[in-house]
C-alpha cells in the first residue's frame, strides 16, 4: 500500500512538504505523489506518539475497555504505540497471554500494542514471574502497576533479573501502609471534605526506598506517574548522583489539583491522587529542566456506572488517551515548545524503553501523526472511541487535535 500525505510541516520548518510511505516504511519526502493522496491541511507532522503506560483491560475487564476500543482511542490521540499494563484479569504474567495480546492487536489496524508483563506472579509481590520467557514472548517492560511492590527484597531481585535481561522495571511508587484507605490527596481539602487522605509522604517514602535499591544494585528503574514535588526532588537528586532512574508524569497531575475533589465527582479519583498546585508546578518544572523523562497518560478506563459511585467506593483512574496531546499543547505549548512536547511523547518514552529513536527519515517505520495545532474543538466525551465516555475536561476547548495517524504505513485514524 502506498500513501502520500501532502501539505504537512515538519517542526521548525514553515514550508509545506509531502511524505510518501510504501510497504510500511517512509519512502521519502517531496517525491512525485503516489498511491492514495491525503491533504494534511498544513498540519504539523511528527513520529506517531508513544504511550508508555495505559490500561487496556484485556483480558477479563472488557466492560471497561478492550484492545479494539483502547487502541482505536490511542490512534485517535495520535499514538502509534501503546505499552499496556498487566493488571488485567487474569494478570499478564505468562508468555502465552503476551503472545495472544500481540497477535490480536496486530490484526486490528489501530495503534501497535507492546505489552508490559507482571514483575511478580499474579502481581502478588511474592515470587518473580518468568521474566526471561515473558521477554521472549514480546513483553517490553515488567511492572506490578495497579499494585505497589511492598516487599523490597522481591523488588531488588526483580531489578537484578531484569537488568540481566536488559529490561526496564517500572513501579507504582506508593507506600501501601501510608496510603492506607486514602481516596484523595491528604491536605486542607481532604480535611475540609472529611475524606480519607493519601499523603504525599506515601509516594516520597516509597521513591526514597526504591532509589536506595537502585543505588545498591545499579539496576535500571522507571518511576511511574510521579505526582509530588518531594518525590520529584528525590529523583532529581538520584539523577545528579548518576543513578539509572527515569520517571514519567501524567498530564492529569499537571493540569488538575485536589481542589477538583470538592465536586465529590469520582471522575477525579485517581492513584496517585491529584495533588496541589505547588506539586503541579514542580512537575512542570521537572519537564522543563529534564528531571522528568517522559509523559504518560496512565489511561485507566472504568465503566460509567463504576465512576458514578461515591468517592469512597468508585475505582481509581482517569482515561483520556484521546486528549493527551491537545491538553498538553493547549495548556503548556508555549512553555514547553512544540519540539520538547513532541520529544516527551515520542523519543523520550522510546529512550525509557530502550527503543531506537523514532524518526521520519526514509527507511524508518511509517508511524506518523499529523496534528492540527490551531483549530479549537470542544471535548465531547460521547465522541470518544474509548469505552470510558466521560472526562474531567468535558466541555473544555482544546487545540492540537490529531487529524491523521498512520501506523506501519496504514491509516489507523483519520478525523
Ligand atoms: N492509576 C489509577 O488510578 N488506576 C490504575 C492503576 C494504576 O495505575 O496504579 C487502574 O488500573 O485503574
Ligand atoms: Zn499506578
Ligand atoms: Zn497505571
Amino acid at each position: 500500500m502506498t500513501l502520500t500525505i501532502t501539505n504537512i510541516k515538519r517542526p521548525g520548518s514553515e514550508a509545506p512538504e509531502s511524505v510518501t510511505v510504501e510497504n510500511g516504511v517512509i519512502k521519502g519526502w517531496n517525491l512525485p505523489h503516489e498511491g492514495e493522496v491525503i491533504d494534511g491541511q498544513g498540519g504539523a507532522v511528527a513520529p506517531a506518539l508513544i504511550e508508555p503506560h495505559a490500561h487496556l483491560r484485556e483480558p477479563g475487564q472488557t466492560q471497561k475497555e478492550d484492545l479494539a476500543s483502547g487502541l482505536a482511542a490511542a490512534a485517535a490521540g495520535g499514538y502509534g504505540t501503546v505499552v499496556s499494563m498487566p493488571n488485567t484479569s487474569p494478570v499478564v504474567d505468562d508468555p502465552a497471554t503476551v503472545r495472544t495480546l500481540i497477535e490480536k492487536a496486530d490484526g486490528l489496524g489501530f495503534a501497535r500494542l507492546r505489552p508490559a508483563a507482571a514483575l511478580t506472579r499474579g502481581q502478588e509481590g511474592e515470587h518473580l514471574a518468568e521474566l526471561a520467557y515473558l521477554k521472549e514472548a514480546g513483553a517490553v517492560m515488567f511492572t506490578d502497576d495497579g499494585r505497589t511492590n511492598e516487599d523490597a527484597r522481591v523488588l531488588r531481585l526483580g531489578l537484578e533479573y531484569a537488568r540481566s535481561l536488559d529490561m526496564v522495571v517500572s513501579v507504582h511508587a506508593e507506600d501501601a501502609s501510608l496510603r492506607a484507605g486514602g481516596v484523595m490527596n491528604e491536605g486542607p481539602v481532604s480535611e475540609a471534605l472529611g475524606l480519607p487522605g493519601n499523603p504525599a509522604a506515601a509516594e516520597a517514602a516509597r521513591v526514597a526506598r526504591d532509589l536506595e535499591i537502585v543505588a545498591q544494585t545499579g539496576a535500571r528503574l522507571h518511576v511511574q506517574h510521579l505526582s509530588t514535588a518531594r518525590a520529584l526532588e528525590l529523583v532529581r537528586g538520584a539523577k545528579a548522583r548518576g543513578l539509572p532512574v527515569t520517571c514519567e508524569v501524567c498530564p492529569h497531575h499537571l493540569t488538575l489539583t485536589d481542589e477538583a475533589l470538592r465536586s465529590f465527582d469520582a471522575v477525579y479519583k485517581v492513584a496517585p491522587p491529584l495533588r496541589t498546585q505547588v506539586d503541579a508546578d514542580a512537575l512542570l518544572g521537572g519537564l522543563l529542566d529534564g528531571t522528568v523523562d517522559c509523559l504518560a497518560t496512565d489511561h485507566a478506563p472504568h465503566t460509567g456506572a463504576e465512576k458514578e459511585r461515591d468517592l469512597l467506593e468508585a475505582p481509581f483512574g482517569i482515561a483520556y488517551i484521546e486528549l493527551a496531546f491537545p491538553l498538553m499543547w493547549t495548556r503548556f505549548g508555549e512553555r514547553l515548545g512544540l519540539e520538547r512536547l513532541l520529544d516527551l511523547m515520542t523519543a523520550a518514552p522510546a529512550r525509557v524503553l530502550g527503543w531506537p529513536a523514532p524518526t521520519l527519515e526514509p527507511g524508518a517505520p511509517a508511524d506518523l501523526v499529523v496534528l492540527d495545532l490551531d483549530t479549537e474543538r470542544e471535548v465531547d466525551p460521547r465522541t470518544f472511541l474509548s469505552k470510558a465516555k466521560f472526562s474531567p475536561w468535558a466541555g473544555e476547548t482544546l487545540r492540537g487535535w490529531p487529524t491523521l495517524t498512520v501506523v506501519g504505513g496504514r491509516i489507523a485514524f483519520r478525523r
